[in-house]
């Protein structure tokens, strides 16, 4: 099939012939079933092997047993969802390389969790994270914590499980529902079996699906292309290398400060505090097992980084030459998730059996995120909602009530990939919104917990609250008046900029920057660039907090040193050795009231 031929489909989207997709063989389609007969195999597995699922220890925490390899792969796996593997390469082709800075971000990224969050969750022998803020506040900021949680992550999990959908849709035709149904339904019947060993391993596999896929993609490209140094040529001379931005300005979207230092805070909200990553390292045999995972992951998510990156440059060295695509056929002017799977569909159309390790790529990375979600969804809502209410059910009960749990959020999933389906967003940039959004204020309450020993709980309910509202307020005003690196603008920009050759398209950019007007005053808020929400929010929340604190808890300002507040504040809430071995590390005065104090 000529080139030019499939880019005609691809404008034409949804209004297409069905005849004129691209075709799946059936090999592509075998290879596509053995990734959900093999994940179904390992549910399957965990089910009938070991403690066979009968206690919640089990089924939340993986009888607290793991070893560091599958929880680092684990890790790495529930955030690298499609909207990554679709949206990075979509983002590097549009924008250049910029967006690899985030790679900088990994560092304390990963570091600050390893050693500040990691020793405090552990030590603490909990199962849920807002099971700290019960310890550290009050049962009204537990709650409040939980409930924040559950709702960043079920819309979170409605995007993840529409965007491969869609992309496989608007490629091959294959049915959009029919696709979110057999992922969703997959994924919730092997999470409700296998508990968390079951998400554990069927992570691991997918990640190494995930990575052959991005693999075999850039192999076979670059050969097409005509080697890597045809590649580089191309995309040295299309201007795709981006030099680092030291730009301060915080309304551009991707600078090396809002990637490199934004990024920190994002990725403290994802690796620090989340649950569905805090359950991984809770569920590890040791601390310093735990430890180990987070530092394993920092040279996978740099393999997936950079995997995403190279791919999005072998796609714009493929399609930079002009001759490739005439510029009436407006070829590359879809959504973004489209793009790359246009790209990999069509480049290896002589090679069956390779897109379909491409999409059992892309889906691996969509199971391996919602089975974490149902999964912690299933953990919160038993530990945090259900069981303090319910202090005599058996432990039969509540492994049956979390099995139910995790597969009701299975299927409420589908519903809100209905949602996602009338938003309309750039797939990447919806996700961080997300993430910053609420991830953002959940990081705050829990900094102000750990970091600040005068905070009280009336201050860090009002943080709370501020925090998300201040959030929301950016957030939603950046949607409705389309800024913040504007959705809408972007991406009319790219459909009228890639179809015109490069000379064309620096013209283009240089007379839109000039013309645009510099937002003023709340304009100029709410095109902060999303990647500052995390930092925004987590920061007001903290702020508000303080004050609060200062406002309504005067008696605990007698208090004389960190060490006394530490001491008087968690000693209050808790009789659990556990907290007694974290205190200790803490400061030698109060191990002598620890061990004064045992109950
Ligand atoms: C979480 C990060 C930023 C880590 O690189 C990355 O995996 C990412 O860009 N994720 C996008 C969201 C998603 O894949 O669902
Ligand atoms: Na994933």
């Amino acid at each position: 099939k000529a080139v030019g031929h499939s880019s005609h489909i691809l404008i034409t989207g949804s209004k297409m012939d069905p005849l004129e997709r691209m075709h799946f063989t059936t090999i592509d389609y075998v290879i596509f079933a053995l990734l959900l007969v093999a994940s179904m195999g390992i549910g399957l597995y965990y089910a009938l092997s070991g403690g066979r699922q009968r206690t919640t220890q089990e089924f939340l925490l993986a009888d607290r047993s793991m070893s560091c390899l599958p929880v680092s792969l684990s890790l790495i796996a529930t955030f690298q969802s499609a909207v990554a593997i679709v949206g990075v390469p979509a983002e590097i082709y549009t924008h250049g390389t910029q967006y690899w800075f985030i790679g900088c971000a990994y560092i304390l990224g990963l570091l600050i969790p390893a050693h500040v969050f990691i020793p405090v969750f552990y030590r603490l022998h909990l199962t849920s994270a807002y099971q700290y803020l019960e310890l550290r506040f009050s049962k009204p900021v537990r709650i409040c914590g939980t409930l924040t949680f559950i709702f960043q992550t079920v819309i979170y999990m409605g995007v993840c499980v529409y965007t491969p959908a869609l992309a496989l849709n608007a490629v091959t035709g294959f049915d959009l529902w029919g696709a979110v149904l057999a992922t969703g339904l997959v994924c919730t019947l092997y999470t409700t079996l296998g508990g968390l060993k079951a998400v554990i391993w069927t992570d691991v596999f997918q990640t190494i699906v995930m990575f052959a896929g991005q693999l075999a993609v850039i192999v076979v490209g670059v050969q097409q292309t005509g080697g890597l140094a045809e590649v580089w040529r191309k995309v040295w001379e299309g201007n795709r290398i981006s030099g680092i931005d030291l730009n301060p300005d915080p309304t551009e979207r991707y600078t090396f400060w809002t990637l490199g230092v934004g990024g920190v805070f994002l990725m403290l909200s994802l690796y620090g505090v989340n649950q569905a990553q805090v359950q991984r390292y809770l569920s590890s045999k040791t601390e310093r097992e735990a430890i180990m995972s987070c530092y394993m992951v920092f040279p996978s998510l740099q393999v997936a980084l950079a995997l995403s990156c190279v791919m999005g440059l072998v796609m714009f060295a493929r399609y930079s030459s002009a001759t490739l695509l005439p510029t009436i056929h407006q070829p590359l002017c879809v959504l973004y998730p489209q793009m790359v799977l246009y790209f990999v569909m069509d480049m290896l159309q002589d090679l069956p059996g390779l897109s379909g390790l491409f999409i059992a790529c892309v889906f691996s990375a969509a199971l391996s995120t919602i089975s974490s979600a149902f999964n912690s969804l299933a953990t919160v809502t038993l530990e945090d909602l259900i069981k303090p209410h319910c202090s005599s059910m058996t432990e039969a009960r509540a492994t049956l009530l979390s099995k139910g749990l995790a597969c009701s959020y299975g299927l409420m999933c589908l519903a809100m990939a209905y949602l996602t389906h009338l938003m309309s967003d750039s797939v990447l940039q919806a996700a961080f919104k997300i993430f910053g959004m609420v991830g953002g204020p959940l990081l705050g309450i829990f900094c102000l917990g750990m970091f600040f020993p005068w905070a009280n709980s009336t201050g860090a309910l009002a943080g709370l609250g501020s925090g998300l509202v201040m959030a929301f307020w950016v957030g939603i005003g950046s949607i409705v008046t389309r800024t913040s690196g504007g959705p809408a603008a972007v991406s009319h920009f790219n459909c009228t900029a890639v179809q015109l050759s490069e000379n064309i398209t620096t013209a283009i950019g240089t007379a839109l920057n000039s013309t645009a007007v510099q937002p003023m005053g709340l304009q100029r808020f709410y095109s902060l660039s999303f990647m500052w929400y995390s930092a925004l929010s987590s920061f007001t929340v903290v702020i508000t907090g303080l004050i609060v604190s200062f406002l309504t808890g005067r008696g605990e300002l007698l208090i004389i040193t960190i060490e006394d507040a530490i001491r008087s504040t968690w000693a209050h809430h808790t009789h659990s050795s556990g907290l007694c071995s974290l205190v200790e590390t803490t400061s030698k005065s109060n191990k002598t009231f620890c061990n004064k104090n045992k109950y």
